[in-house]
């Protein structure tokens, strides 16, 4: 028997970075989290302790501000993609890198105005955290010259409050369900998405690209007369696909936030179907991935 060294790779994780654009009086955010991983020829300091090859974790994390600086913060896929070829491009001894970033999003704080006057508008320097999702990415970038990127969200809560059933399911001597025709559905989406190798098309940034797989995964949502969240799950990635030709496959994390009808018949009152006990555990837990049936393989695209 021979011990061996299996997978690694190691990185800095949850870099926080702020980037303040100033347009004049007028600022910009960007506020993300950044983790970098590298591997490649790292037998040395796992088995001898030699880190000759070891770009440290420290040297990472300078490099996401040093980068933020000297390139700015556009789209996250955009600043990934630079990050993660700068690794690989610049030490031999690294193959591979892997750059996740979540985008934080701010809001400018409205200025309060009588009537709308002069002085009406948005505070120029002033932001309040956004209560919306978070945007996500996850590239990787490997020697060989291949380039992946998956884009994504999650935190995005939604609820229908209507147009909802789950009947018909199996049953054994356990179950305890009924049927419903008519039920709250909600869950918090965790949605990731895989672009096509060449990226968005020519037309499309990222960021346009993750505002309408964004918009498209609401409406499916919304539009989708529910009869199971699994059905919902998979309307919601085909949407996608026949929506947006960069994306070849969908990964959604469905959460069932269930809600369930108060029994209010001690009270001598009925409840039809309005007041309701939003349950946070246990929790039905639905996943599932949408793909074209042409989709390049995945290779490390998820990992
Ligand atoms: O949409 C649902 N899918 C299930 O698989 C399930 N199971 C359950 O108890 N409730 C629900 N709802």
């Amino acid at each position: 028997m021979r011990v061996v060294l299996g997978p690694n790779r190691y990185g800095k994780a949850e870099v926080r970075l702020v980037r303040v654009v100033r347009d004049g009086g007028v600022h910009h955010l960007k506020d993300l989290t950044v983790s970098t991983a590298l591997s490649g020829d790292m037998e040395a300091v796992h088995l001898t302790g030699d880190n000759t090859a070891v770009l440290p974790t420290d040297t990472q994390k300078n490099t996401v501000y040093a980068f933020a600086r000297k390139h700015g913060v556009a789209e996250i896929e955009d600043f990934a993609i630079l990050l993660a070829r700068h690794y690989v491009e610049s030490q031999p001894a690294v193959h591979h890198a892997r750059v996740s970033v979540e985008e934080h999003f701010w809001d400018r704080i409205p200025v309060p105005s009588a009537g709308g006057g002069p002085g009406a508008g948005d505070r120029r320097h002033s932001f309040v955290r956004s209560g919306r999702e978070t945007r996500t990415c996850l590239v990787h970038h490997d020697a060989d010259g291949t380039t992946t990127v998956v884009s994504g969200l999650k935190d995005l809560v939604v609820l229908n409050s209507t147009d909802s059933e789950f009947s018909g399911f199996a049953e054994d001597e356990y179950t305890t369900l009924r049927p419903t025709a008519d039920r709250v559905l909600a869950t918090e989406v965790s949605a990731r998405w895989r672009h096509l190798p060449a990226g968005p098309g020519k037309a499309a940034s990222y960021g346009e690209s993750y505002d309408e797989v964004r918009r498209h995964l609401v409406e499916a949502f919304a539009g989708t007369y529910s009869l199971s969240l699994q059905q919902t799950l998979y309307a919601m990635g085909e949407r996608v696909l026949n929506a947006r030709d960069e994306i070849c496959e969908v990964r959604l994390v469905l959460p069932n936030k269930h809600h369930f009808t108060v029994d209010l018949t001690p009270f001598g009152m009925d409840n039809p179907n309005e007041v309701f006990h939003a349950a946070d555990r246990p929790y039905g837990l639905i996943e599932g991935a949408v793909l074209r049936d042409d989709a390049p393989e995945a290779r490390f695209s998820w990992e």
